[in-house]
């Protein structure tokens, strides 16, 4: 801790007593940054170790650099173990936080995969079934004020000279006014799949729901690789997708030499204090080209079909979820239309009140995957998802976010993503299978979706 600093005392008190590995984590007030250049700049000490969440409607963002702790767990009983690991390290922490700010104060980032069951895919092998990490230095952007935490794991043997690193590491991110970086690697091959092998899957699929009553509704996914002549920065494309996608959740997560990241228009929930929000988004369209197609596509989203049974089935199970956990839940009666730049959806924001006390974790499980991503019921569903797609999903379709010492966060659908290693991105996208799905009209469904990712990664489609 730099000479001065009014915690000084506090940090020489504190680890004087601590037993075992304890956090230290403080609060400050500062000037505005720009969270993504915050994020570009920790490329020179944190490589491998940051995130980046922004949600759709502007209101916060976090930037996390570096990682003091980190929980993972494994295939089963995940939820739980994520939540008592976080809890017995925040329980023992030493927080300064005179802001009392959302998302302030010591966070984890991270998430989980989509279906932990499903055989590992190589290119996952950066992400365990649940995977969060405690930054070192975080930037939290809440209603246009602009706060940093920093978390310091101490163990007794730690000195003020880690203080002091992080102190100058921080005064450097903030002070010095370098470029952004802004070469390009160039886009050499891109290799969609085998699409007739895809659209077999969705008649597979149709069929499946056919001859079982109780299966309503399954959602394939497919994915699509871009190979690029030299290592992509993941930093290029989301800062791209900062700009491009203004409307939805920019996420990104970066684990050792992989970055998952995306901009996804899809909320799971988010906990603040006894206020629940979560998200019943299915059934889609193109946007169009004037003013007027795009209300007409929009107008015939809303009368079709197709689209609404896929949505409904959606707004069924949340209902229920929501209102089994929730004191009081508020679902509107019809859909409305969600925007975002390549594509509308068919939306019903859902609001709860639960106990301030309740974890945010609970909801995720209880959602988590809803028929938007994963179908109705959901277990059935499962279980033909990983019979019928040859990929593992890893954390795309999956919830991404973070959680705070106070039970309260915010989880996206991860949707509108991809994985970068090295060289290589591969992008993902799927599509709600109901028995009225035409398979030719679901694949240009998925290959609309994809169009956010391959746009900022330069795969065109400018
Ligand atoms: C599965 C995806 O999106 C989901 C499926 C939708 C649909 O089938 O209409 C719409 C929104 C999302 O809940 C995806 O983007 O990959
Ligand atoms: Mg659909």
């Amino acid at each position: 801790m730099i000479k001065g600093h009014p915690l000084k005392g506090a940090f020489i008190d504190f680890i004087h007593e601590i037993n075992g590995s304890t956090l230290f984590s403080y609060v400050e007030k500062v000037d505005a940054l720009d969270p993504v250049r915050f994020y570009e700049k920790g490329i020179k000490w944190y490589k491998g170790e940051r995130f980046y969440f922004k949600d759709r409607e502007g209101e916060m963002t976090l930037a996390g650099l570096g990682s003091v702790y980190t929980i993972q767990s494994g295939k089963t009983n995940r939820f739980a173990d994520v939540e008592a690991n976080w809890d017995a390290l925040t329980k023992r922490a030493a927080v300064h936080n005179p802001y009392d700010v959302y998302g302030t104060g010591p966070v984890a980032f991270g998430g989980f995969s989509f279906d932990p069951e499903q055989q590992a895919g190589e290119e996952w092998s950066r992400f365990a079934p649940s995977f969060f990490y405690v930054p070192e230095i975080m930037l939290t952007v809440y209603e246009g004020e602009t706060f940093v935490t920093v978390n310091v794991l101490c163990d007794g043997t730690n000195s003020l000279a880690l203080f002091e690193r992080i102190e100058e590491r921080k005064r450097w991110i903030f002070d010095q006014n370098d470029k952004a970086m802004n070469e390009k690697a160039v886009l050499v091959e891109l290799r969609s799949g085998d699409t007739d092998a895809w659209k077999n899957s969705i008649q597979s699929a149709i069929q499946s729901i056919k001859s079982d009553e109780e299966l309503k509704k399954i959602v394939l996914a497919r994915k699509i690789t871009a190979v690029f002549d030299e290592a992509i920065v993941p930093d290029h494309v989301l800062r791209r997708l900062d700009e491009e996608q203004p409307d939805s959740f920019i996420f990104s997560i970066e684990a050792m030499d992989s970055c998952f990241l995306g901009a996804s228009p899809e909320r799971l929930v988010k906990k603040q204090s006894r206020t629940l929000m979560t998200t019943c988004l299915a059934g889609s369209t193109a946007r169009g080209a004037t003013e007027e197609e795009d209300r007409k596509l929009a107008d015939a989203l809303l009368n079709d079909d197709k689209n609404r049974i896929e949505h409904d089935y959606v707004v069924q199970m949340i209902r229920r979820e929501m209102q089994s956990m929730c004191v009081s839940v508020t679902v509107p009666e019809e859909p409305i239309i969600m925007k975002v730049r390549d594509i509308q959806h068919l939306y019903t924001p859902v609001t709860g009140l639960a106990d301030e006390f309740d974890s945010i974790l609970r909801f995720v499980e209880r959602l988590h995957p809803t028929p938007a991503l994963g179908g109705l019921p959901a277990q059935k569903a499962l279980n033909v998802i990983r019979e019928l797609e040859p990929m593992d999903r890893g954390f795309y379709a999956a919830p991404v976010g973070w959680m705070d010492y106070r039970k309260n966060g915010e989880f996206a659908v991860a949707i509108r993503s991809g994985l970068i290693v090295q060289n290589e991105a591969f992008l993902y996208a799927g599509c709600g299978v109901v028995p009225d799905s035409n398979p030719d009209t679901e694949l240009e469904e998925t290959t609309m979706k994809l169009r956010p990712m391959l746009r900022a990664i330069g795969g065109g489609n400018e």
